[in-house]
């Protein structure tokens, strides 16, 4: 599914109307009638309904909403600001009609506003602004917001909390923005949605059908996508019936440190979970008895040192190579993963550790191997590329590395985001905040892994590997809830993961 920025969605719109063919007004009719039965099927005509409409064409669906419900015996008010004396044709057109029904107390507002009573019960409904804001919020209308987000109402927000960027905020007034309790948004979410700081205006979100010319959707290019289970369905390699072993690629794991054995187990027990054909670990002498006691069917390589990752190893024989679930930072370390990058052809994850001694070795970045895939979280991301004040930042940041060092990147978070190095951003809709949970990050690691050893191209493994790992973290939250799951319960269930993606 393609997400679009705002002025993409103008031309989208017009595309609509231009070619499907309809009237505009028409348009914003199919708009309302999808944002009437969305609301009324959630709130009962015993609800009082406050509308807040503004000038341009948010105002007029929420103009045409109110229309509707009261023609469903809703009790409503409605406030159509006006300040300029000027709507768009559209908003003018639903005011005349908005008028004229003495069931609904209109009241259209140019300077002076006294503001209605608000009380707990009440269902206020924001069609302020919509995707046409070009600027944070100000004066009269600011404070119609801050009246809004003061009040004990709940908020439905139409399209898009008034007051919010659809895409970057970081210097918007974060006061003036409504807070909304749900956002119905009008076909495709906006890219300021998936953002963690903005959860707070968007509330609960629901994409509504308005049918957009789908012609219009497939020939308007984004940089952004939500992966979708039929994508990831697509791109899963069937396997063929005299299929072997040797098939599947062998992968090498380089991981754990003392104390830190259980990253590499999670790591390597999610590779094999993911379809290698055979898996390497390399790991410190210390670790060779848990990792060959609790991973019988991967293959132990012993460091010669006894604690940590210290010597690099020969990377001819593999296909992928995954470095740096719970390696720790010390300088032995350090200096052999430089060298272990240096001499490596295969495709390497990069995780955890290996990510943050990177960060002191920026210039180490810029030589890694070809279809390399870097899986930082935010915190990790931002010692590689230097503080960010949001998420729209760091989507940046983390776009601009990804084209600088010729790398995909998958920044972790609730969307987490594939990014490659021509900037384009794959946000995955899979998992749930049971997956924020230590050694969650490790398994991510082995699965990616397991699909580059596999031969998937470099996008189709960070797609997929993201895809699947938090499909498994969502199969674990069913069974075991948020709250209780761990980090193995995500292995566990990537099985059946795996099952409803390609069976
Ligand atoms: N995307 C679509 O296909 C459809 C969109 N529709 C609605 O149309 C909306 C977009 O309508 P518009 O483009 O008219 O935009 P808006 O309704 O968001 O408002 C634009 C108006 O607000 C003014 N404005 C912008 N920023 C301001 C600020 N900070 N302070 C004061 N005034 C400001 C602009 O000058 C313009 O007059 C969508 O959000 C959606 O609700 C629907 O009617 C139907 C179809
Ligand atoms: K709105």
């Amino acid at each position: 599914m393609k997400i679009f920025p705002s002025s993409s969605i103008k031309k989208l719109d017009a595309y609509t109307i231009e070619n499907e063919p309809i009237a505009s007004i028409d348009l914003m009719e199919r708009a309302a009638t999808a944002l009437t039965k969305a609301i009324t099927d959630r709130w009962n005509t015993e609800t009082p309904v406050t509308i807040f409409a503004g000038p341009g064409n948010n105002g007029g669906d929420a103009l045409a909403v109110a229309r509707m419900m009261a023609e469903k015996g809703y009790k409503l008010e409605v406030y159509l600001f006006n300040p300029k004396g000027e709507l768009s044709p559209d908003c003018q057109t639903n005011k005349e009609l908005v008028e004229m029904m003495e069931e609904v107390a209109f009241h259209e507002i140019s300077t002076q506003f006294v503001p209605p009573v608000l009380t707990p019960d009440h269902l206020v409904i924001d069609g302020l602004f919509g995707s046409g804001l070009n600027k944070p919020l100000s004066g009269g209308f600011a404070a119609v917001v801050k009246y809004i987000n003061s009040s004990p109402a709940m908020v439905v927000a139409i399209d898009i909390p008034s007051g919010l960027m659809g895409e970057e905020n970081t210097f918007n007034v974060k006061t003036n923005i409504i807070r909304a309790d749900v956002t119905f948004s009008l076909q495709l979410p906006k890219l300021a949605f998936l953002f963690a700081e903005n959860t707070e205006f968007v509330g609960e979100w629901e994409l509504l059908d308005i049918q957009l010319s789908e012609d219009g959707i497939e020939e308007t290019e984004t940089n952004y996508e939500m992966l979708e289970i039929e994508e990831i369905r697509s791109l899963i390699k069937p396997r063929k019936q005299f299929a072997h072993k040797g098939n599947f690629g062998h992968a090498l794991l380089i991981a754990g440190s003392k104390g830190m054995a259980g990253a590499s187990v999670l790591a390597a027990r999610a590779c094999l979970r993911s379809g290698v054909g055979l898996l390497t670990v390399h790991a410190p002498m210390c670790n060779n008895d848990i990792l060959q006691t609790s991973i019988p069917e991967a293959i132990v390589e012993t460091d010669a040192n006894e604690t940590c990752f210290a010597v690099p190893t020969d990377t001819d024989d593999y296909q992928a190579v995954g470095i740096g679930p719970g390696l720790g930072r010390n300088e032995e370390t350090e200096a052999a993963l430089l060298e272990q990058l240096e001499h490596c052809q295969a495709p390497v994850v990069v995780d955890a550790d290996a990510l943050n001694i990177l960060a002191n070795h920026r210039h180490a970045l810029t030589h890694l191997p070809k279809g390399s895939i870097l899986t930082p979280h935010p915190k990790e991301l931002e010692r590689l590329t230097g503080k960010c004040q949001d998420s729209y930042e760091r989507l940046m940041k983390a776009c601009e590395l990804a084209h600088a060092a010729h790398v995909h990147i998958v920044l972790k978070g609730a969307y987490s985001a594939i990014i490659t190095p021509e900037g384009k951003c794959f946000f995955n809709p899979t998992g749930n905040p049971g997956m924020a949970t230590g050694g969650s990050g490790d398994v991510l690691t082995g699965v990616i892994l397991a699909l580059l050893a596999q031969g998937y191209p470099t996008e189709e493994a960070a797609k997929i590997g993201t895809y699947i790992h938090g499909l498994a973290g969502d199969v674990a939250q069913k069974k075991q809830g948020m709250i209780g799951m761990i980090a193995s319960d995500i292995i566990t269930c990537l099985p059946t993961a795996w099952r409803l993606v390609s069976e």
